[in-house]
């Protein structure tokens, strides 16, 4: 398993690591058990010299090893003034991965050379390497478009890295359109012609480049190159984290040493941190929906025989786990399982009412697969439970936008708009009656206020209680300002996070829903 997410995979629209980012991440690839970890290509950047100086004083590896990146030597240049390759060298690791061209095309028109010379950059560009100590991966870059169309030269090239000493020639399908076939039938007359491993590293424009790494090892391929959730140049380099899984689980060949790969949805989420992108829900085996059930056949299978009946393998083997969503195309099993993963007891008559009454509020635009908290206070008082925190006799919110002119003349000189906002709240603890005002940027914010006003030491725990997101969305936009809207809004208490929903044609009332379900929730949880 050779991890290129710190080169190949910076190559990707929207990730930029500093140097301290890449060792966290050279960190978690190592915890996951990757044999090697492509550390970033030294002569292209500061950047990546400087992770190579910090790497051994600042990383411990156990079971890794760094490797560098760069190019063969420049055409018509010598190996010993090549600054890529001198590069690689003072980089301080043992073994250096040199990418060559391989499709003659890219020989005569990228670096406008013969094909003879092609050959000798990557023969002598191997050879200065292993001259100086380093032990050599060779990228064939293009070499299935290449030995499609000139097969002589491409299997030239890699015999020349061969020759030069390169230990491993990895097959690279740099632009990402190759099939599976065509890719497992190369690779096994690549193995049947050479004496070296054999290696596959396949980018993911055609959709497949994990069908391509998985068809390369069938054809004889023992190095695999990829990146944690498939970061790379483009549409992005086959993912490992679905690569490992497929090879060590369908196939019985072994990846990562014993017991890692159930770190494979930890390490990917925390890759995700890292690099600071979103994790994607549908990824294989890893993502947050990878074993989430929403129809009512799934969920109803799933309660009678287990995971089996829907899951292709038992989620915590990979370190993820099943989850069962509640929608309009669930039915009773569905519900019943989720007030069990929920901790809601809910018996069946129950569990069936709720469901009725969940397609009918999910018609109203409602979604409570989004909004989990909101979905087990419906559950609780499905079950006969009643919120007794507070209750609301009424709210009212203002808004002033004070305009800087009037009559198109400045009221004066520095004056700005002002926009201010105020609400008041009256409501009921027990049989006390409370009033208070609350001022916010918005009304959100002021009703927000005015509640915990008015709540002010009835409920300490309300103190660690943080709204830290809030989503709205139109949900039938041809009202234009009439439409009614769906608001979501995501509140911690600084170790638990959750979402609550409102729904109405004023927004207002819509936020005032999920705040409520919010501040509820999260006394319940505290034992309020
Ligand atoms: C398929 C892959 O993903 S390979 C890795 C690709 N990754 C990167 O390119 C990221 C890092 N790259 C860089 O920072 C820069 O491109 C550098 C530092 C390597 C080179 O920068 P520059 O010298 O300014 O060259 P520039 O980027 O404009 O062009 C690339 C040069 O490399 C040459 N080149 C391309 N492939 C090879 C190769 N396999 N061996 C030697 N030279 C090559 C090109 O012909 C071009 O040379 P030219 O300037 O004489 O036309
Ligand atoms: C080397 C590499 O990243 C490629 O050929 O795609």
């Amino acid at each position: 398993m050779f991890d290129t997410t710190l080169r190949d995979g910076a190559q990707f629209e929207g990730i930029s690591l500093t140097v301290d980012d890449k060792l966290r991440v050279a960190e978690q690839l190592d915890r996951l058990g990757v044999r090697w970890i492509e550390g970033g290509y030294p002569q292209a950047n500061p950047r990546d010299a400087e992770f190579f100086q910090r790497a051994p004083s600042e990383l411990s590896l156990e079971t890794a090893e760094l490797v560098a990146f760069g190019s063969t030597r420049r055409p018509a240049g010598k190996v010993d003034d090549d600054t890529t390759l001198r590069a690689l060298v003072d980089a301080g690791v043992g073994t250096a991965c040199i990418v060559g061209k391989s499709w003659d095309f890219h020989v005569t028109q990228a670096l406008g050379t013969t094909l003879d010379e092609g050959v000798a950059m990557v023969g002598d560009s191997v050879a200065f390497l292993r001259g100086e100590g380093l032990r050599v991966f060779f990228d064939a870059e293009h070499f299935f478009d290449g030995y499609r169309t000139n097969p002589e030269f491409a299997l030239r090239v890699l015999e020349a890295a061969a020759m030069g000493g390169a230990e491993c020639v990895v097959l690279c399908d740099t632009n990402g359109g190759a099939l599976p076939h065509e890719v497992q039938a190369a690779t096994a007359d690549v193995v049947a012609h050479l004496d070296v491993q054999v290696g596959i590293h396949t980018q993911n424009d055609g959709g497949c480049a994990v069908a391509n790494s998985v068809a390369a090892v069938l054809g004889g391929a023992t190095h695999l190159q990829g990146t944690v959730n498939g970061y790379g140049e483009r549409t992005g380099n086959a993912n490992l984290m679905t690569a490992i899984p497929d090879l060590e689980l369908k196939l019985g060949i072994t990846c990562l040493p014993e017991g890692r790969i159930e770190r494979l949805t930890s390490v990917s989420r925390h890759v995700a941190e890292l690099v600071n992108l979103p994790p994607h829900p549908a990824d294989p085996y890893v993502g947050s929906s990878a074993f989430a059930h929403k129809g009512g056949l799934h969920t109803s299978g799933l309660g009678k025989a287990g995971g089996a009946t829907y899951e292709h393998i038992d989620p915590a083997v990979v370190g993820n786990h099943t989850r069962v969503l509640v929608s309009d195309l669930g039915g009773r099993a569905g519900m019943a399982m989720k007030a069990a993963e929920l901790g809601v007891e809910l018996d069946g008559a129950a569990a069936a009412a709720l469901t009725d009454e969940l397609k009918r509020r999910e018609a109203l635009g409602f979604v409570y697969e989004a909004a989990d908290a909101s979905l087990e206070l419906l559950m609780r008082e499905a079950g006969g439970w009643r919120q007794d925190l507070f209750s609301l006799e009424g709210y009212r919110v203002t808004t002033y936008h004070r305009h800087a002119t009037r009559g198109g003349t400045p009221i004066d000189d520095d004056d700005e708009a002002m926009v201010d906002t105020e609400a008041s709240v009256k409501v009921w603890v027990g049989d006390e009656r409370l009033v208070a005002i609350g001022e916010g940027n918005g009304p959100v914010n002021a009703l927000d206020h005015a509640l915990r006003t008015a709540l002010n030491g009835r409920y300490p725990a309300l103190a660690r209680i943080h709204l830290i997101d809030f989503r709205v969305r139109v949900l039938d936009s041809s009202s234009t300002t009439g439409a009614v809207v769906r608001v979501l809004v995501d509140s911690t208490d600084g170790e638990h996070t959750w979402t609550t929903i409102g729904v109405d044609s004023n927004i207002i009332e819509a936020s005032w829903q999920a705040l409520v379900d919010s501040i509820v929730y999260g006394l319940v949880h505290a034992g309020a």
